[in-house]
C-alpha cells in the first residue's frame, strides 16, 4: 500500500509519497502547485476549487505512476473555514486569514467577554484572524444559510469523500474549543449564533475518513484511495515529523509563518503564556502544541514580491551574506507587517519612524529581515522556557525555512541552542507518520521520529562554534538598537 500525503500551506502545496523501504522512511514529491490568495472587491479570497483541482491531479499522475491502491492524508493551514448549505455547496468563496474584515473583532468581542476569560477556556493565542473573529464578522445570513461549518482540510476532505469531520488540531485553532470540557464553548457559540450541530462530529488523527469517491472525478483515473485524518492543521502534522530523539527540545516550523514552541502533554494557560500570548493548539495523539506564531518567511516572501529584479530564496540568503551586518531591530511581528501593500516600504518605513538606518539594497534589506527573525526566535526560546520552567537544550527547525543556513546559524548564535535544520518537507514527512501509524506499519510517533532521524540529512549548527563569534556582536548592536527603538517608539507615542 502506498501512502501520500497532501500538504497545503499559504505558499504552495504538494502530495508528496512516502514509505518504509529497506529500514529508511522514503518520501517522493510527486505534484507540487502555488497556492496564494486574490484580492475581489476588497475582500481576500483562496481558490479552494484550483485545491481540490491539483489534489485529483496529483492522484491521477500517482495512477500513472502505477499506484493502484494507496491512503491519503490531507493538511493545510488553519483558522478559515468553508460555509457548506444543505444541498453541500458552499455558500460563499473562502475567505482568506489575512483579509482585513477582522482587524478590529477582538476589541468588540471582548467588551463581551474578556481576554483573560476567552484564554481560559480555550488556551489559545489571540490572532486578530482566529476562526472566533472571521465568524463574529460573518453575515448573519451566510450562517442562517449554512448546515456546516468546516475547516479547509475536513471540506477537502468532504469533497473527495463526502464524509464529513471536524477534525480536533485544525479546529483547535479557531478558538472555539474548550480546553477543558473538549468540546466547542458553548458561549463562545452562543456568542456568535451558531448552534454546535453546525459542526460535524469530531474525528482524531489516525482515524478514517473514507474512500475517495472516483465517481466524483469522471475524468480522472484515480487509485482506489483510503482517505485517513492526520494532523490536519498543517503544524499539527509539522511537529509530529520534527526528528527529535531526546527530551528538551523545541521546534520551529519555519513557512509563511514561523511556529515556534514545545510539544507538552498537558496545555499551559497561565497569566505569563497568556502575557507572552502563548497557545495550546491540540497537537496529534493527544498532545498540545504550546507555541507562538512569528510572521516568518511571509515577509521575505513579499519583500521579493516588491522587488524590480526576480530572485529565488537561495539568491536571497546569498544576497544577504554579501550585506554589511544589520544595523536595525525590527519586530516583525508588530501587525504593521501582517499584509502591508508594499513589504519594503512598510519596512524602510518602520526604520524611518525609529530613527534608524534604513536599509535600501536586497541584500540589506534580506539580511535585515533574517537577523531579526532569528532574534524574535531566540527571544521566544528564552520565553518558553521561562513559562514553562523547561531549560531547552536544542531547536528543530523544520519546513522550507530549514534551509536559509544563514538564520540557522544566527539563532544557534543568540539563542545559544544546538539547532538542528530539517527535514524541509516535515509537515508531509509528519503526516505520513499518522498514516503509517494508522495503518500498523509504525507503532508509535517516537518510532517515526526516530526513523526521520535515520533517514533524511539533519544539518547541526552549535552556538559555540567559531564562526558564530562575529554574529554574536551583530546581535549585540542589532539588540541594542532594539532597545533604543522600543526607547524611542514608546517615547514618541
Ligand atoms: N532554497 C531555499 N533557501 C532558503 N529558503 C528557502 C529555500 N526554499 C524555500 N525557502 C523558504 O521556505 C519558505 C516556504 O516554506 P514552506 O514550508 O514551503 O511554506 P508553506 O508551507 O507556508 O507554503 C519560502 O518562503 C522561503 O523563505
Ligand atoms: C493562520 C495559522 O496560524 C496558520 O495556519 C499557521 O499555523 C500555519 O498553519 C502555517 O502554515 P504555513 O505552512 O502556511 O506556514
Ligand atoms: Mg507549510
Amino acid at each position: 500500500m502506498t501512502h501520500i500525503a497532501v500538504d497545503i500551506g499559504a505558499s504552495s502545496g504538494r502530495l508528496v509519497i512516502g514509505d518504509i523501504k529497506n529500514g529508511k522512511l522514503t518520501i517522493e514529491e510527486i505534484h507540487r502547485f502555488a497556492n496564494g490568495f486574490t484580492e475581489r472587491n476588497g475582500t481576500y479570497y483562496w481558490d479552494i476549487d484550483h485545491l481540490l483541482t491539483e489534489i485529483v491531479k496529483g492522484l491521477a499522475y500517482a495512477k500513472t505512476l502505477g499506484v493502484k491502491r494507496c491512503t491519503l492524508g490531507i493538511d493545510t493551514w488553519a483558522t478559515d473555514y468553508v460555509l457548506v448549505d444543505q444541498e453541500g455547496k458552499r455558500v460563499q468563496e473562502v475567505i482568506a486569514y489575512r483579509d482585513k474584515r477582522t482587524e478590529r473583532t477582538i476589541e468588540k468581542i471582548t467588551k463581551h467577554i474578556s481576554k483573560k476569560d476567552i484564554y481560559e477556556k480555550t488556551g489559545i493565542q489571540f490572532l486578530s484572524f482566529n476562526t472566533l473573529y472571521q465568524l463574529y464578522e460573518e453575515k448573519k445570513e451566510n450562517l442562517e444559510k449554512t448546515k456546516m461549518i468546516m475547516t479547509v482540510p475536513d471540506y477537502l476532505g468532504y469533497k473527495l469523500t463526502g464524509c464529513a469531520v471536524t477534525e480536533v488540531t485544525s479546529a483547535s485553532c479557531t478558538q472555539l474549543l474548550n480546553v477543558k470540557e473538549k468540546d466547542f464553548d458553548q458561549d463562545l457559540l452562543q456568542l456568535l449564533s451558531i448552534e454546535r450541530e453546525q459542526f460535524p462530529p469530531f474525528s482524531y488523527p489516525g482515524d478514517m475518513l473514507g474512500y475517495v469517491r472516483n465517481e466524483y472525478f469522471p475524468d480522472y483515473d484515480l487509485p482506489e484511495t483510503k482517505v485517513i485524518i492526520v494532523g490536519s492543521h498543517d503544524t499539527a502534522s509539522a511537529v509530529a515529523g520534527v526528528p527529535a530523539a531526546e527530551k528538551n527540545w523545541a521546534y520551529l516550523s519555519s513557512g509563511t509563518w514561523s511556529l515556534i514552541g514545545i510539544e507538552s502533554d498537558a496545555p499551559i494557560i497561565t497569566e505569563k503564556s497568556l502575557f507572552y500570548n502563548y497557545t495550546n493548539e491540540w497537537g496529534v495523539f493527544g498532545t498540545y502544541r504550546f507555541l507562538k506564531n512569528i510572521m516568518g518567511m511571509w515577509i521575505i516572501q513579499e519583500v521579493r514580491r516588491h522587488l524590480t529584479k526576480d530572485y529565488n530564496f537561495a539568491q536571497m540568503v546569498d544576497e544577504a551574506r554579501k550585506a554589511p551586518p544589520c544595523k536595525q531591530f525590527i519586530n516583525f511581528n508588530d501587525q504593521r507587517f501582517f499584509n502591508p501593500d508594499n513589504m519594503v516600504e512598510e519596512i524602510q518605513k518602520y526604520c524611518r519612524e525609529t530613527l534608524q538606518p534604513v536599509p535600501q539594497s536586497t541584500g540589506e534589506i534580506a539580511r535585515c529581515v533574517f537577523t531579526n527573525l532569528a532574534i524574535l526566535y531566540s527571544l521566544s526560546i528564552d520565553e518558553i522556557e521561562s513559562i514553562s520552567g523547561r531549560t531547552i537544550d536544542s531547536l528543530y527547525i523544520v519546513g522550507g525555512g530549514s534551509q536559509n543556513d544563514f538564520i540557522n546559524e544566527m539563532t544557534a548564535a543568540v539563542s545559544r541552542k544546538t539547532v538542528f535544520a530539517g527535514p524541509s518537507e516535515a509537515t508531509a514527512v509528519g503526516n505520513i507518520l499518522i498514516q503509517l501509524i494508522a495503518e500498523k506499519k509504525l507503532a508509535n510517533l517516537q518510532e517515526g521520529r526516530n526513523l526521520v532521524l535515520n533517514s533524511f540529512s539533519i544539518k547541526r549548527f552549535d552556538p559555540r562554534e567559531s564562526g558564530n563569534d562575529a554574529l554574536k556582536e551583530q546581535f549585540k548592536q542589532a539588540v541594542f538598537s532594539w532597545i533604543c527603538t522600543e526607547y524611542r517608539l514608546h517615547k514618541k507615542n
